[in-house]
């Protein structure tokens, strides 16, 4: 196991801690994997600091180093020599596939093979028909079987109500179908069961997922399905004992020791990227820990996602069963091995005895490390030794049946050629343990056959029918199977990582639904409150990584070309491919990283839908102006005149084309030269040189990025909505897109939230003056013309009218 670095308690705020140091600074990479785009642009930013003697500094001016024309032949000098484009902007390819170290630029062996398909350079009759063509197989395959299985509520139990506390102690990406099917058995054989899973990580886990930990949105599928299931976040600061149990609080003295250790709930940024997958499971004596004191506290039952429920346990039966010997890490299907073994425990009422007993026993540990781990490696004996000391018997004994921990039965339950019935696997008990295919990840395909293929085609168990979610599934269940939501499996990539060939990848692959709502555009757009606000929506479900739950970044280079299919899937939330859910990513940099994102997603899925959150171009450029104020503007001494007008010129050269084109009315010419011109080098080089320092102008250029969105995906799949609209009507702006999307209209949106402010301030000699935003607005002028054109909206619809902003300084522009 490694050490945990933790950060120092005194770094404090955004920038704070963008600028700690931690003593390894991890690759940047790894950082581009899972932070999001603003964040990681943050970082960059950081790292360049003021100069030694404090004083800021002005950047002198550079001449620009490209040479840009106005059909988009570029040729850009750099250190290994001349790298070439053709004439539509894409990069000629000279070396091997994927040039990772460019993040922002086309991969030329990516391109080829989309080109091979007749896909690249954009041609929409090309994408159009091959949308058509993946959308009828599909339909095809989607026909609806003639005797749907029954629904396994069909049997449950309406009794009574259950405190049901849940962990995964194995990596993330081994949480599989399988274990969203023994959830479903769990709730359908404990009608109401209040299932609340613990996500063991820093406080900056809300808001990211943990490296190999669950994401906190990880069974929002069911909280929307009317079921009370949610994750919890668990660290230092969660007061676990209530303050009124000072003389009986069993464990507390343990968790008191070793909380911070085992649970820190501080790590600095760059710390909490850093860490690996494969160490940042809780230590087993912990995951041990936290199941016994739940039920300690709330009473109810414990469980870890590894066993079907064949029927609901007894309401007064108190106990626990435990893994064998023989299903333990010797055996050849070995679990992770930072999990306890197989656990289930049972205790009706809060504060039991014999749980009390258990905790005591960690009580006793101290902050010997050692002892409270040989408690975790034998729960057996110490629930044991907890139970007879209170004089107890194990209610629970047998109950589980532990099925794949005979060899000769290994894996039976998902053989095809198996006729046992759950049942009868059960033989008596509550409970069959899955075995390996509970955490090993592999996605063994359930054949229709065998018991866990019945369960898998069975669906999801009926949910408690609750306010908007009922009259919204009625509505969808009254539509043709062709007007729902449709579930795309992901597809191996286009010249994608070699592991994509890997079968038990493109299982993985095949058994997820590929994201259909995106929102790829633009930062600070209001994009984060936007996806919150659809994400209240009882078919929308937002991924289960990226920043905020929003941002997956799954079609980015740094991760497309670096993760397999398994991972890819892995960042979303499963669901049925009948089920009316929409998986939602809002990565803010797929539309202005390069033309790759938006054709690998809709390659993944035919018939996504697009919502841009645009926001008035030179607002949107002040905003990333003072979100990046402090790592960058502050300390060069820059303000948001200098950086943006300073850039026009050689825009207009790249442009030059485009603006010719609109001006003689030959608007298809225009666009086709204005979207080479944008995702060729040479513009996006402006940026990269810092002539449009974070491309706060380029960013702002939503025009292209449209155009690019509506050739790849159709043109009726492409909306926007915009900050203005969001802050003047939200449950208005929710309901167009919601019509857009197909998503059921009985749903009323809330008013929303204004999330995502940026709090820094500018100092007034950097602010923006009235004469340059004027300039500025009159610069995007024609392009926002023909942005309004595409989406058939206005400026005043979108609200982009002209605006006197009090934090404008005055009228003069810098000399
Ligand atoms: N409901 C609503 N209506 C209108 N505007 C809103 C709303 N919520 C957030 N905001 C403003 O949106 C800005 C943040 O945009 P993003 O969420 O896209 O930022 S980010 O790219 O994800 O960092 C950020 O703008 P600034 O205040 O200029 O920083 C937010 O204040």
């Amino acid at each position: 196991m490694r050490p945990r670095r933790h950060a120092p308690p005194s770094a404090r705020g955004r920038h704070a801690r963008a600028r700690a140091r931690p003593r390894t600074r991890p690759a940047p990479w790894l950082i581009a994997l899972y932070a999001s785009p603003a964040a990681i642009y943050l970082l960059v930013a950081a790292r360049r600091r003021p100069p030694a003697n404090g004083t800021p500094r002005r950047t002198p001016p550079s001449p620009p180093r490209v040479a840009g024309s106005v059909d988009g032949t570029a040729r850009r000098r750099g250190a290994r020599g001349a790298a070439r484009f053709d004439a539509r902007g894409a990069p000629i390819a000279t070396g091997g596939p994927g040039d990772l170290a460019a993040a922002n630029l086309e991969i030329p062996h990516e391109v080829a093979a989309l080109a091979a398909e007749g896909l690249h350079p954009v041609r929409a009759t090309a994408w159009a028909a091959r949308r058509a063509r993946r959308v009828a197989e599909h339909d095809e395959s989607r026909e609806p079987p003639e005797n749907p299985p029954t629904p396994p509520n069909a049997t449950r139990s309406t009794h009574r109500s259950v405190a049901v506390h849940a962990d995964y102690a194995h990596p993330v990406f081994h949480f599989s179908p399988v274990n969203h099917v023994a959830l479903e058995s769990l709730l359908a054989t404990h009608a109401r069961a209040a299932v609340r899973v613990a996500v063991v990580g820093p406080e900056l886990a809300r808001d990211f997922r943990y490296a190999n930990a669950l994401g906190l949105t990880h069974f929002d599928r069911y909280a929307k399905l009317g079921f009370d299931a949610r994750t919890v976040l668990v660290n230092a600061q969660t007061p676990l004992y209530g303050t009124t149990d000072a003389d009986d609080a069993p464990g507390r003295r343990w968790w008191e020791l070793r909380r911070a250790a085992l649970a820190p709930r501080h790590l600095d940024f760059l710390t909490f990227f850093g860490r690996d997958d494969a160490d940042v499971l809780p230590a087993p004596a912990l995951t041990l820990f936290l199941r016994l004191q739940s039920v300690w506290k709330h009473g109810g039952l414990a469980i870890d996602f590894t066993y079907v429920f064949v029927a609901p346990v007894p309401a007064d039966a108190r106990g626990f069963a435990v893994a064998p010997d023989a299903c333990g890490p010797a055996a050849p299907w070995a679990y992770h091995d930072r999990a306890p073994p197989p656990l289930l425990v049972h205790a009706p009422a809060p504060r039991d005895a014999a749980i009390s007993r258990a905790l005591a026993a960690f009580d006793a540990c101290g902050a010997d490390e050692r002892c409270a781990d040989a408690l975790a490696r034998d729960p057996a004996r110490l629930l044991l030794d907890a139970w007879r000391g209170a004089g107890l018997a194990n209610d629970l004994a047998g109950g589980v049946a532990w099925l794949n921990c005979d060899e000769t039965a290994a894996g039976s339950l998902l053989d095809a050629s198996s006729t046992i019935t759950l049942a009868d696997a059960a033989g008596g008990s509550y409970a069959v343990w899955l075995g390996p295919a509970a955490t090993d990840g592999r996605f063994a395909p359930a054949a229709p056959a065998s018991p866990l293929g019945a369960l898998f085609s069975a669906g999801p168990p009926r949910a408690v029918a609750v306010d908007q979610r009922a009259a919204c599934a009625r509505e969808i269940a009254g539509r043709p199977l062709s007007d729902r939501p449709r579930c795309f499996a992901f597809q191996r990539g286009v010249a994608g990582a070699s592991r994509d060939a890997d079968e038990t990848h493109r299982r993985a692959g095949a058994s997820s639904c590929a994201p259909t709502l995106f929102i790829p555009s633009a930062q600070k757009g209001a994009s984060s409150a936007l996806a919150a606000l659809l994400a209240t929506h009882p078919q929308v479900l937002r991924p289960v990584r990226g920043s905020h739950y929003k941002e997956p970044g799954a079609y980015i280079n740094a991760v497309y070309y670096r993760q397999s299919l398994a991972r890819r899937a892995s960042r979303f939330p499963w669901f049925r491919d009948d089920e009316p859910f929409v998986a939602l990513d809002a990565t803010v940099t797929y539309a202005s990283e390069s033309r790759l994102p938006a054709m690998r997603a809709a390659l993944d899925a035919p018939r996504a839908f697009v919502v841009f959150a645009l926001r008035e171009p030179v607002a949107r450029a002040f905003s990333d102006f003072r979100f990046c104020y402090r790592p960058y503007f502050f300390s060069q001494d820059i303000g948001f005149d200098a950086a943006t007008l300073g850039a026009l010129d050689a825009y207009d050269a790249c442009y030059g084309a485009a603006r010719a084109f609109y001006a003689a009315n030959r608007t298809a010419a225009a666009d086709a030269a204005g979207a080479d011109a944008y995702y060729g080098l040479a513009c996006q080089d402006l940026k990269l040189r810092r002539r449009d320092p974070f491309g706060l102008v380029r960013k702002s250029l939503y025009v292209y990025q449209v155009l690019h969105y509506r050739a790849v995906h159709g043109a009726e799949r492409v909306t926007a909505v915009s900050a203005e609209q969001l802050k003047r009507d939200a449950p208005g702006a929710g309901r167009a897109v919601a019509a857009h999307v197909g998503l059921c209209a009985s749903f009323s949106f809330g008013a929303g939230q204004r999330v995502h402010a940026t709090r820094a301030r500018v100092a007034p000699r950097h602010a923006w003056s009235r004469a340059g935003y004027r300039r500025l607005r009159a610069w995007f002028e024609p392009y926002n013309r023909r942005l309004y054109a595409a989406l058939r909206t206005t400026e005043s619809s979108l609200g982009w009218e002209e605006v006197d902003y009090p934090s404008f300084r005055d009228d003069r522009l810098p000399t």
